[in-house]
């Protein structure tokens, strides 16, 4: 630990010399056009075609991605995947402008919404996420990672660590990814070998500090961008396949829950003229038939009753969607407007839209990027649950002595009532991040619905 703090003094330090990549953030999106966004990443999930192939379950399925800081190299590192496999016929090559797509993503270079993409190895079938590292986007990053069973951490060797780094893998860790890869990306740009070696140190410090293995962790050194061109295969080609051998090797096929009753987070939703409306996530837990009724839960007090018409992954057309599975449901007469990210897509009377319940809170500290200060009772910050986010009121449970005169300061534990604006599909066990003014200021975990 004491090796690993004071490498991460030195590197500082050789930094201040070093030019960084990271762009300022421009002005935001309206929500109108991330809306449009990201109905187009929801179509690479479910197409427009009415005969298709059928999906094979022949290799088991996993959801991966792509998270980190800004520019590091995440879509880079996703089109050149993609590129190395489809040579093996294991993908369909996706160059680096046909992920980042959307013109306002073209104009700026940086990417807004996730976008999904598949491909295989020998071993497995994988769904991966490209997630946008941009502070502004974080909130897709969160619902991208919601469906990921572990991922790949994108840290650029010429900037190290950034906020979104430490972010990401806190985020990441907090929707329950268990397992992480690291890629030392761009390379090619650091001359200094020591500096790789003060990156790996620095990136296992941070990995033990979110709770990931710091000393087993594979971490891979290469340049995405010349595997993608095709030049110096040694640090280019030859680390892509690495990474892929450490992502299958340390990523476990998650054991899923097929028993309990179906649910699926909505992620993305979309309308094709004439067939319905489709809703993309990932399924949590259960299987789904085809023609299987379900609720929509969330939003509203009531579910919204419907029946699933149809169902694919990656445009292949799917008999049943089970836990793992990153699929599109179309939806029997609902409209496009009343399917909402954030809600689920659940098994009748299974689970309940709620507004009120008790939780167990971690507030982090000014050191884990969090408030300087501490916040008292009716605290209103952003609730994220599951692949939804929602303004949330915080107070103290009834019986608190003292309520109005008592504060919650940063590295605090603590038992609050939550009151969401509206209701979500909430249960004991449920976790959650609290986000205020940009940045990500507690996580917790449900432990009692209240109503
Ligand atoms: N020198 C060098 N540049 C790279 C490498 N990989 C990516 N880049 C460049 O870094 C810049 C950012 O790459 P992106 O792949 O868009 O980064 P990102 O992490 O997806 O960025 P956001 O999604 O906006 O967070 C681009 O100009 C890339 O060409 C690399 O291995 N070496
Ligand atoms: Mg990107």
């Amino acid at each position: 630990m004491a090796t690993w703090k004071l490498a991460g003094a030195v590197l500082r330090g050789l930094r201040q010399s070093a030019q960084s990549s990271v762009r300022q953030g421009g002005p935001t999106v309206s929500p109108l056009v991330s809306g449009a966004l990201r109905a187009g990443n929801a179509r690479a999930v479910y197409g427009n075609i009415r005969s298709m192939a059928s999906y094979t379950r022949n290799k088991p399925h996993v959801n991966i991605g792509t998270i980190g800081h800004v520019d590091h190299g995440k879509t880079t590192l996703t089109a050149a995947i993609t590129k190395v496999q489809a040579t093996k016929g294991m993908a369909n090559f996706h160059e680096y402008a046909a992920i980042d797509k959307a013109p306002e993503e073209r104009a700026r270079g940086i990417t807004i919404s996730t976008a999904h993409l598949e491909y295989e190895t020998a071993n497995r079938h994988y769904s991966h996420v490209d997630c946008p590292g941009h502070a502004d986007y974080i909130k897709n990053m969160i619902s991208g990672a919601a469906t990921m069973d572990g991922a790949i951490i994108v840290v650029a060797a010429s900037d190290g660590q950034m906020p979104q780094t430490r972010e990401h893998l806190l985020l990441a860790r907090q929707v329950g990814v268990q397992k992480i890869v690291v890629f030392v990306n761009k390379v090619d740009a650091v001359e200094d070998p020591e500096m790789l070696e003060l990156v790996e140190m620095e990136m296992r410090e941070l990995l033990g500090t979110y709770g990931f293995d710091s000393d087993e962790t594979p971490i891979i050194m290469g340049s995405a961008l010349c595997a993608l061109e095709g030049r110096r295969p040694e640090i280019g080609e030859q680390k892509i396949e690495e990474l892929l051998k450490a992502v299958d090797e340390w990523i476990p096929t998650p054991e899923r829950d097929l028993d309990k009753p179906f649910l699926m987070p909505v992620e993305d939703v979309f309308s094709i003229s004439g067939r319905g409306t489709v809703a993309t996530g990932r399924v949590d837990r259960g299987i789904l038939k085809k023609g299987e009724e379900v609720e929509l839960v969330g939003v509203n007090k009531e579910p919204i009753k419907t029946t699933v018409t149809g169902m694919e992954t990656f445009k292949k057309e799917l008999d049943s969607a089970q836990a793992g599975d990153n699929s599109g449901l179309l939806l029997r007469g609902v409209k496009r407007e009343d399917v909402k990210r954030g809600m689920v897509i659940a098994k009748p009377g299974t689970i309940k839209a709620v507004s009120k319940f008790l939780c167990s809170i971690y507030v982090l500290s000014k050191e884990e990027g969090g408030r300087h200060t501490g916040f008292g009772n009716h605290y209103r910050p952003q609730m994220y649950i599951r692949t939804a986010d929602v303004a949330v009121g915080l107070k103290f449970p009834d019986g608190t002595p003292d309520v109005d005169g008592k504060m919650v300061n940063p590295g605090d534990n603590v038992e609050m009532v939550a009151e969401l604006h509206h209701p979500m599909a909430i249960e004991p066990g449920v976790r959650f991040n609290v986000r205020e003014g940009g940045r990500t200021v507690a996580t917790g975990l449900v432990t009692q619905v209240q109503g």
